[in-house]
């Protein structure tokens, strides 16, 4: 999808395409520096960490494999349910490995802290958490995020990966939803 083609339901785009692209290309960067020597496992939380898995992945110069996991806590709507269900779980034992999560954003943080501590208890070797956005709400719990696309204001955002009730998730920027799409 082009940007172009949805004109009237994005009020304000945040960020484009290209600014995502090469913000994703600066924190692949680090984590090849970071993370030069060792075999790494990137998680990705589906669905929404689609994008962000794709273009990070592709920009890493180390080895790296995929595994997926998939957890809700929304719904259909825009506000967090609090309860976190795992509707798949990874395909492979992370005992011993150097486990990085790729989130697409982090909201209340509740998603995130319910899969680190369920991550922790199978004793990977490392486990840090890569997003591309966090909202302000995310520090009221605690979770240490080591790679961070953009700090973004506590506004509802769709677009690279992020859906409203399932549509925008291939738009190319990033954006807030004009209040006629939710009525
Ligand atoms: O910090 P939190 O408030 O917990 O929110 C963050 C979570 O919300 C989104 O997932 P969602 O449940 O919308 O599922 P999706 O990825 O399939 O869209 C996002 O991908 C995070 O996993
Ligand atoms: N699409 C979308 N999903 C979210 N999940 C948590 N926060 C958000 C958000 O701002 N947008």
């Amino acid at each position: 999808m082009d940007d172009t083609q949805l004109p009237g339901d994005l009020t304000r785009v945040l960020y484009s395409k290209e600014e995502v692209a090469a913000r994703m290309r600066e924190l692949a960067a680090q984590i090849d520096e970071d993370y030069a020597d060792q075999d790494l496992l990137l998680v990705g939380v589906l669905n929404g960490a689609v994008m962000v898995m794709a273009d990070l992945s592709r920009a890493l110069r180390i080895h790296c494999r995929m595994d997926w996991m998939a957890v809700s806590s929304y719904g259909s709507g825009t506000q967090s349910s609090g309860v976190v269900r795992i509707l798949k779980d990874l395909s492979t034992d992370i005992t011993g490995v150097h486990v990085l999560v790729v989130e697409d954003i982090i909201d209340t943080g509740l998603t995130l802290s319910y899969l680190i501590s369920n991550l922790r208890s199978r004793n990977p070797a490392s486990l840090k958490v890569m997003t591309a956005f966090r909202k302000p709400e995310a520090a009221q719990n605690a979770v240490e995020v080591a790679y961070v696309g953009f700090d973004i204001p506590n506004e509802f955002v769709v677009g690279y990966g992020l859906d409203y009730d399932g549509h925008y998730r291939n738009l190319t920027s990033v954006g807030t939803l004009s209040p006629h799409v939710y009525s």
